[in-house]
């Protein structure tokens, strides 16, 4: 990154362990960065990459410049305003990564019109494989703008969307959707242990098939998905027997269905936080 800010994550569970050791792991140095959880046994990983901790969010908010809204969204509001009461919110940019929780309500939490920029990131940026979409209104400058873009970049990634609504779109398409693919990937390897084949060899067979076939999308972005599938299946073999059971038991309807699932619980959750 161009530039470093001092960013303060508060609430360190798995999404803000990702983005942190993927932003360590990117060269981001780690005396820049601090994590805060109202528990100290989470902080002890944080505190193995050499990140500073805290238990105190308010000397989080102190030390930055970047404050990251990373707990789970029924606890943003109680969380949010304990930082306002202590009135140290005015001059930092607010980032949050929470489900259905809408700018105008975050700066409500915060009283103030703070900048926020909402982030829905996904956990493959611990490894530098991340996908963020980011929203932001016009109370955010173009260079915090920027700043956010280049801390996502750092772990994956980066795609702004113009309306907020979309944020909800991305939870549904990239957000959400590693737990997809685990699924999958969790009901292809109990079948190969149904098979008779020991874990380890269930195991590298999924992940390695997994693997080849994410790669061979990324490598051949001028080709369609069909297409690949279509190198896949023999005429008449064996492969086009699994895609036409696939395809006759409504996978496409159930894949849109579950991430319209996905798209409405945000917007339930945006009534409900
Ligand atoms: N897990 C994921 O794949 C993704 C999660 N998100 C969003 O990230 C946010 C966090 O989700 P996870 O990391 O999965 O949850 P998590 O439960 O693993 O982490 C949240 C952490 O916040 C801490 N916490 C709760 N209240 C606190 C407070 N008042 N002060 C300080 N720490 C506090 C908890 O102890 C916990 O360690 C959620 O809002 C979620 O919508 C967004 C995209 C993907
Ligand atoms: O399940 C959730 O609500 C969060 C948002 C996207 C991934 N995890």
């Amino acid at each position: 990154m161009k530039k470093t800010k001092k960013i303060t994550f508060i609430g360190a569970g798995n999404m803000a362990r990702s983005i942190i050791k993927g932003l360590v792991n990117a060269g981001y140095p780690a005396s820049e960065i601090m994590a805060c959880n109202r528990t100290a046994e989470k902080l002890a990983f944080f505190s193995q990459l050499g990140i500073n901790t805290s238990t105190d969010n308010d000397q989080g908010v102190a030390f930055a410049d970047v404050v990251v809204l990373a707990v789970k969204p029924q606890f943003m509001q109680a969380m949010c305003e304990s930082l306002a009461q202590h009135g140290k919110c005015t001059d930092k940019v607010f980032v949050s990564i929470a489900a259905g929780l809408t700018v105008a309500r975050l700066q409500a939490f915060l009283g103030c019109p703070c900048p926020v920029i909402r982030v829905m990131p996904n956990t493959p940026s611990l490894i530098g494989r991340g996908v963020s979409g980011l929203y932001a209104n016009d109370d955010v400058s173009d260079s915090d703008k920027t700043f956010v873009a280049e801390m996502m970049n750092a772990v994956g990634t980066t795609i702004w969307v113009p309306e907020e609504s979309q944020i909800n779109g991305v939870i549904a398409a990239a957000g959400s959707s590693p737990a997809y693919f685990f699924l999958f990937l969790e009901a292809m390897e109990q079948e190969a242990l149904n098979m008779g084949f020991d874990k380890n060899a269930a195991r590298a067979m999924v992940e390695n098939a997994m693997l080849g076939a994410a790669e061979m999308v990324c490598h051949n972005s001028d080709l369609e998905l069909s297409e690949l599938r279509a190198q896949v299946t023999s005429k008449g073999g064996t492969t086009a027997k699994a895609i036409e059971h696939f395809q006759q038991q409504g996978l496409s309807e159930l894949v849109q269905n579950a991430m319209r699932a996905a798209v409405t619980r945000a917007q339930e959750m945006e009534k409900t936080f």
